[in-house]
């Protein structure tokens, strides 16, 4: 039992993209149900709640029909705008069938140059927590490219998700992804890759046992969550990596079992092996 996660009040949950759609391109509707469902309980029993989600692109290409990712920016620009407002609507939805109310948040790197974008930012999210609802953020990628620029890698979702953490001063990130943790190397491809049950320390050899997107949807792959994790430790704060398909996981990782990948500098005297 991991009685110092069970204390968090102000949780950043980080859903992918691999845990919204299926392998067929298809929303994941139930995953979506979900997710509401486990946050909704947990606002309800007085936790703080901000959600960080991808999916825009995701969304876009199921309704359109379309298998893979265009090339070009401004076709991924558009896609994300479309598929936005759809995977909003659907939130907005499930949200309200548990009595809870959302709202979306659009950030761009501004708030990482820019103090008072930074501080209208966190104005805004802290006013939300207190009318109870719950703040749901993408990156606006209409406005910045970056995280669909493969050539940079910077501004991906969990990078933003690690950024936001820290200027909402969360107590936890929980990471949902399509695998159970971090292990010693990418099981798809190394079936005796061991799980780490605790990181305390992102180093050069751990980066190097992070390989690149499992699906077809990802995109950071496990480089940019540790790059995430790096920047919670720094804070002092405390990530768990851990699979999302189904969310209700999050409800087992805040009542302290221990789940996934914890990235925490405390010991918590979590046995690797
Ligand atoms: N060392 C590792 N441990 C776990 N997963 C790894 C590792 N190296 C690479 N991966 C891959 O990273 C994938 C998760 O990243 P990604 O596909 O970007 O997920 P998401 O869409 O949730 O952001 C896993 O499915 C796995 O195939
Ligand atoms: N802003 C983009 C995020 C892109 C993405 O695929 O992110 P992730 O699934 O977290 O690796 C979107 O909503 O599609």
């Amino acid at each position: 039992m991991n009685q110092s996660i069970k204390k968090s009040q102000r949780i950043v949950v980080k859903i992918g993209t691999s845990s919204l759609i299926y392998a067929n391109g298809s929303v994941n509707l139930a995953s979506i149900d979900q997710l509401a469902f486990s946050l909704s309980a947990l606002q309800k029993e007085g936790k703080e709640v901000i959600l960080v989600t991808s999916g825009a692109i995701g969304v876009g290409l199921d309704k359109l029909n379309l298998k893979k990712r265009p090339t070009s920016i401004p076709e991924q620009q558009a896609i994300a705008a479309l598929g936005q407002a759809t995977l909003m609507n659907i939130y907005s939805q499930r949200f309200s069938s548990y009595n809870q109310e959302t709202a979306q948040v659009l950030l761009t790197r501004d708030i990482i140059d820019y103090p008072v974008s930074r501080e209208n930012v966190t104005n805004t999210i802290e006013q939300l927590i207190k009318m109870d609802i719950i703040p749901i953020i993408n990156e606006n990628d209409t406005v910045s490219v970056e995280e669909m620029d493969h050539q940079t890698k910077f501004g991906d979702n969990d990078k933003l998700s690690a950024i936001v953490a820290g200027l909402a001063d969360a107590d936890l990130l929980i990471m949902l992804s399509d695998i159970d943790g971090f292990y010693s190397a990418n099981p798809l491809e190394n079936p005796d890759a061991k799980l780490y049950r605790q990181v305390q320390e992102i180093n050069d050899d751990l980066m190097e046992r992070a390989g690149a997107a499992g699906s077809r949807f990802g995109t950071g792959g496990m480089a940019s969550k540790l790059k995430a994790a790096k920047l919670i430790l720094e804070n002092n704060q405390s990530m768990i990596l851990a699979n999302g398909s189904d969310p209700r996981i999050i409800l087992d990782i805040v009542a302290g079992e221990e789940i996934g990948t914890l990235f925490s500098k405390v010991n918590e005297g979590i046995d690797n092996d």
